[in-house]
């Protein structure tokens, strides 16, 4: 282990750099002209955060920060977080805590499901959301094309689903279809695999890299934990690509808002905008375009369920960060309340 310590006296980073790993106290971090460079760790002040703007937040994997060291004698430190170009999120359980961003500045989300057993629509369906809601471009990959007999048929079958959205089929044992996702890694982009467990996600990824970036099912048998403090979470593949790899990532619920389903459900979207009340809840509304749809088979019965369902989630995520928000409104009004009487009491 002692071989995978930092040098005693780290190479001098300061200027713009990524993110490679976020622990509570310190950073890791690369020049983010230089992304397969030695990780330099950088510390944190107490609470942890960063300046963006105005505020101050957690830094998290993907980030691209400012770092400053005036002098050798003086430890790098953090001066500001770059506005995040996408961030990938979870709604996290608290009732006062924040959507959680597990990585930033992703550019490509790789939802990938097994062609064997079937594919679940529904699942796709989802990942996309929360692919569309990160501001990262979706890509479906459906594995395990060598299991099946007719993967392009299916792969179409799954295009219909994943509006606008580019789908291949891939057998890694064979190299099926692996050829046109090797030309996503391009300088600089960062890629997630998002899907269920046992889809495939380290098989394919390693599959591109041409190596072994991420642990597969049948290797964590051992009982060894595959992330240790210095283990980097922003990975290097071939091209200049980035991998993002963190234990949060592959297990990611859904957070969803409107204009991500908008984005996933465009053509219900679209039928919704023509129905005649604005309001329209497509139940038994008279002038209803969905139902309509749905009555002439135009719209499918499963795809317009695994849309209700979503956007029935969405409208709850919503609700809830509205009470927090106001409550952390009236909180900000205890506070300044509180103020004001003790400033009125203690003017001379
Ligand atoms: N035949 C075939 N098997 C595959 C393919 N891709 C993955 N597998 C197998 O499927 C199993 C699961 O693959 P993993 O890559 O570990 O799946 P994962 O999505 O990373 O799973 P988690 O790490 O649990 O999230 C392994 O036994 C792989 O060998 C494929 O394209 N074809
Ligand atoms: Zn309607």
């Amino acid at each position: 282990m002692t071989s995978a310590e930092p040098p005693a006296r780290p190479a001098r980073v300061t200027g713009p750099c990524r993110v490679v790993r976020a622990d509570r106290g310190a950073l890791l971090v690369v020049p983010a002209d230089d992304l397969g460079a030695a990780p330099v760790r950088v510390g944190l002040d107490r609470d942890g955060l960063v300046p963006l703007d105005a505020s101050r937040v957690p830094p998290t994997v993907g980030d691209l920060v400012e770092v400053e060291q005036p002098d050798d004698r003086t430890p790098a430190h953090v001066a500001r977080l770059h506005p995040r170009r996408t961030a990938l999120v979870r709604d996290s359980a608290g009732r006062t805590s924040l959507p959680q961003v597990l990585a930033a500045n992703v550019d490509v989300v790789l939802v990938v499901e097994h062609l064997d057993p079937d594919p679940d629509l529904g699942r796709v369906e989802r990942l996309l959301t929360l692919a569309w809601r990160s501001g990262a471009t979706p890509v479906v990959v459906l594995t395990k094309a060598d299991l099946v007999p007719d993967p392009a048929g299916m792969a179409a079958d799954v295009a219909g689903v994943a509006l606008g959205v580019d789908v291949h089929a891939v057998g890694v044992p064979t190299g099926y279809g692996l050829e046109p996702l090797r030309a996503l890694l391009g300088p600089g982009v960062a890629l997630v695999a998002v899907g269920p467990s046992g889809a495939g996600k380290s098989t394919l990824v390693n599959a591109l890299a041409g190596r072994e970036v991420m642990a597969t099912g049948e290797r964590r048998g051992d009982g060894r934990g595959r992330h240790t403090t210095t283990h980097r979470e922003l990975v290097p593949l071939a091209g200049g690509a980035v991998l993002v790899d963190t234990p949060g990532i592959r297990g990611v619920g859904l957070v969803a808002d409107a204009d991500a389903l908008d984005a996933t459900f465009a053509d219900v979207a679209a039928l919704a905008a023509r129905c005649r009340f604005r309001d329209c809840a497509h139940r038994a509304e008279p002038g209803c375009a969905v139902r309509e749809a749905l009555e002439s088979g135009a719209l499918d019965a499963r795809r317009y369920d695994s849309w209700r369902r979503l956007a029935k989630e969405a409208a709850w995520q919503a609700r809830r960060s509205d009470a927090r928000l106001a409550a952390e409104e009236r909180a900000r009004w205890r506070r300044a309340t509180r103020e004001y009487h003790r400033d009125v009491r203690t003017r001379p």
